[in-house]
């Protein structure tokens, strides 16, 4: 992993001439690689009846059976709005989209359910490489904070 030497923690091109240039994991990276999966989801014909929340009109039942309604419109609108803090967080809220499904579903052979369940494995290949580099990154900037620490 990745410490923190001596000059580091000057400013940068000081007195010690050039410095290492630092490869240091973004751990911001993972809201820009959400907002491209999600656009790719939106254009796959399967996420048709996950784009915008329930009508009512339409399913009168939905919201007596499911608590917490969600979208992939709704997902899309938080993440844009910072209201994510990481990635963990809107993986929770688009399993929710699946899980609902699930449960509102009259049978698992429904044409609608049986969309969520190609959707799903897609998003759960993708997803998973997102966390994982949201996770070493933030390791790595936690092992930074201890260096810079040790230097002071
Ligand atoms: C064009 O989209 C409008 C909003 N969506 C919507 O109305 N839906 C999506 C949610 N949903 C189900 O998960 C479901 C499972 C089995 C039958 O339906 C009910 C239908």
């Amino acid at each position: 992993d990745f410490c923190l030497q001596e000059e580091d923690t000057e400013a940068p091109g000081t007195s010690s001439g050039h410095r290492l240039r630092q490869v240091v994991p973004d751990r911001d990276a993972w809201k820009e690689q959400c907002k491209n999966l999600l656009n790719y989801i939106f254009e796959c014909e399967d996420s048709e009846p996950f784009r915008q929340p329930v009508d009512p009109q339409n399913y009168p039942d939905y919201h007596g059976i499911i608590d917490t309604p969600m979208d992939f419109g709704s997902v899309k609108k938080t993440l844009g709005e910072d209201r994510y803090e990481n990635p963990i967080e809107l993986c929770k809220d688009t399993r929710l989209i699946f899980a609902n499904a699930k449960a509102y579903t009259p049978n698992k052979r429904s044409k609608i359910y049986s969309m969520t369940l190609r959707l799903s494995a897609f998003f759960e290949e993708q997803i998973r490489t997102i966390i994982s580099e949201y996770k070493t990154a933030v390791k790595s900037s936690d092992s930074h904070k201890r260096a810079a620490v040790k230097t002071q």
